[in-house]
């Protein structure tokens, strides 16, 4: 019997995957498809990108076929677009046709049951939780979390100080303490509680859980991506159910967890205020868990990454100047009694082009996020055929020197200044100086109706770390060669796999730059003893 159903089995798995290679070769499309790379007969481009960092290769490839590119993904038809103006004209302009995410059965479907706001397609579901979300990540909302972001930036200069205290020149594990202050900032503001260690139970295991996720994402991994019909194969036949299973299990216990933790903890939290929300009442309770699951999950990685890139930049390019520059604007708005406060924000545009600059440089995700369109549409002369995945390849759109500047390689923050502030200064709800800031695209959030939509308070949190990191110390790479007594030199495109790219592991040398800053650091001390249950907004956050 079971030899039976196994044989059944790899009959209906040879006729799928010959139906899938030969059908689309049948159909032929006659309109011109955008210019690509030559295909290979059957398998198209599928064995010619790369599974190693394969944005560097559709970037170079970019520079050939110009800025909408066609791959021919095993019958998946793939639109790389490697210009703004084309990420911009299709996914922003046409936003109601190219919102749609791709289908990922593994981490969408079976993982997460459908209930990842970032996989999600956009449908009824997906914009009840949109209206859920909106009102506490808007510009206001994301003003009155700024106190929070101050405390979990000064604990982070605490405990940096405290290592180089014990580890000196041997230089810190920064990431860990970037990790550790962004979790604890997303944990609190979701579910009212800190993390002290970077060590806890619960992160651990979101770090789990999320590793494992974007295993289950990669693409190639799983058969049942490309031939959805063997999920129709009894269990002992499809392994990866068995894997899909235990995870969703593992995720919904935490996000669950998490949740009634957050409704039992004192003080305002987005536990509470997404749950008496309206659109709640629309949802089961493990649907409001996965959402505020997935915004943690979406925070912690990117801002901790963003700010590992930060580091990289200062320890290959800060001898550029920019560095200097900095601590010079801080050293004539802030002084060196006190540390620099969101207050000061509307004289520090150079903080904020920093910022943009780390994120134009080193997108968090160089690869984008992909888009997906169900229906057929041209653009540029060029047909884009229906159920096409549409991909912005946001490291080449944020070197687009129409729009950047001619050297778009190098790190440069002048290039976010704005030639000519207007007065008086346009200042917005946060204490960004809109004047003296260019409004050039931030493609590094995305784009249209899926762009990030914790994007402002992400920009608060880095305005606040990075401005208070280069106001306390010195940085340089923390490995010395045993031979010449050098530095050795960070390699700035050195990276690990993943859809989120982060940079491989270094220590740093995080050197107080005077006595100045020990003496604020430790005025403002530990902040672990703090009671912050009246910090948020007591009200839930403005619905405007
Ligand atoms: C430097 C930090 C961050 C970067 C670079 C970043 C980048 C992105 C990008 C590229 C997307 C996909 C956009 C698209 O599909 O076109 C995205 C989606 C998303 N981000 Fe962020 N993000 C950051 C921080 C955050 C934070 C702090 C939060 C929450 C507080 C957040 C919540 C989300 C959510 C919920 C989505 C899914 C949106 C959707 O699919 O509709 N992100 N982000």
């Amino acid at each position: 019997m079971t030899t039976n159903i196994k044989t059944w089995g790899f009959a209906l798995l040879a006729i799928t995957i010959l139906a899938r290679l030969v059908l689309p070769l049948l159909r032929r499309p006659t309109r011109q498809l955008p210019p690509g790379p030559k295909p290979l007969p059957l398998i198209g481009n599928l064995l010619q990108l790369p599974k190693t960092l394969p944005w560097l290769q559709l970037h170079h490839w970019g520079k050939q076929y110009g800025p909408i590119m066609y791959l021919n993904m095993g019958g998946q038809p793939l639109i790389v677009l490697t210009s703004q103006q084309a990420a911009y004209d299709l996914l922003s302009k046409r936003g109601a046709r190219y919102s749609d995410r791709p289908r990922f059965i593994m981490a969408g479907e079976m993982v997460c049951k459908g209930m990842h706001m970032l996989l999600r397609p956009y449908d009824e579901m997906y914009k009840l939780h949109q209206r859920m979300e909106a009102p506490l990540l808007n510009l206001r909302s994301a003003s009155s979390y700024r106190p929070l972001q101050e405390v979990e930036s000064r604990q982070l200069l605490f405990d940096v100080l405290g290592e180089w205290d014990m580890f000196g020149q041997e230089g810190v594990d920064f990431h860990h303490h970037f990790e550790r202050a962004t979790a604890s900032t997303i944990y609190f503001l979701l579910y009212g509680y800190r993390l002290k260690t970077g060590y806890e139970k619960e992160l651990l295991e979101a770090k789990n859980v999320q590793g494992a996720m974007t295993k289950t994402a990669q693409v190639g991994r799983y058969i049942v991506e490309f031939l959805p019909s063997l999920n129709y194969l009894p269990a002992f036949l499809a392994p990866w159910k068995r894997e899909a299973e235990a995870l969703y299990q593992l995720e919904r216990q935490l996000h669950l967890g998490n949740l009634e933790k957050g409704l039992r903890n004192p003080g305002y939290n987005f536990s509470k205020a997404m749950q008496e929300s309206p659109e709640a009442k629309e949802m089961s309770t493990e649907e409001l868990a996965f959402d505020l699951g997935i915004i943690a999950d979406a925070a912690l990685d990117t801002s901790t990454v963003a700010l590992g890139w930060f580091i990289v930049a200062w320890c290959s390019n800060g001898h550029l100047g920019w560095v200097k520059e900095a601590q010079r604007v801080l050293e004539e708005v802030v002084g060196r009694d006190r540390l620099p406060t969101f207050d000061d924000r509307p004289a520090l545009a150079y903080i904020d082009a920093i910022v943009s600059e780390v994120l134009r440089w080193r997108p968090v995700a160089p690869g984008g996020v992909p888009h997906f369109t169900k229906t057929a549409d041209s653009y540029m002369g060029y047909h884009i055929p229906a159920n096409s995945i549409i991909l912005p390849n946001h490291f080449t759109i944020l070197r687009d020197t129409s729009i950047f500047g001619s050297d778009p390689d190098d790190f440069v923050p002048e290039r976010w200044l704005s030639p000519s502030p207007t007065f008086p200064p346009s200042i917005d709800a946060c204490g960004m100086n809109l004047s003296a800031l260019r409004d050039l695209p931030q493609s590094y959030f995305g784009y249209g109706r899926r762009i990030c939509t914790g994007r402002i308070i992400a920009r608060n949190q880095l305005f606040i770390q990075v401005a208070r990191l280069l106001w306390a110390f010195d940085v340089e790479p923390g490995v010395v060669d045993e031979v010449t007594g050098e530095r050795h030199k960070v390699d700035d495109m050195a990276c690990e796999e993943g859809f989120v790219t982060l940079p491989k592991p270094f220590k740093a040398v995080l050197r107080p730059r005077g006595q100045w800053v020990r003496d604020a650091i430790l005025k403002s001390g530990d902040t672990h003893g703090l009671d912050l249950s009246g910090i948020l907004p007591q009200t839930g956050a403005d619905q405007s």
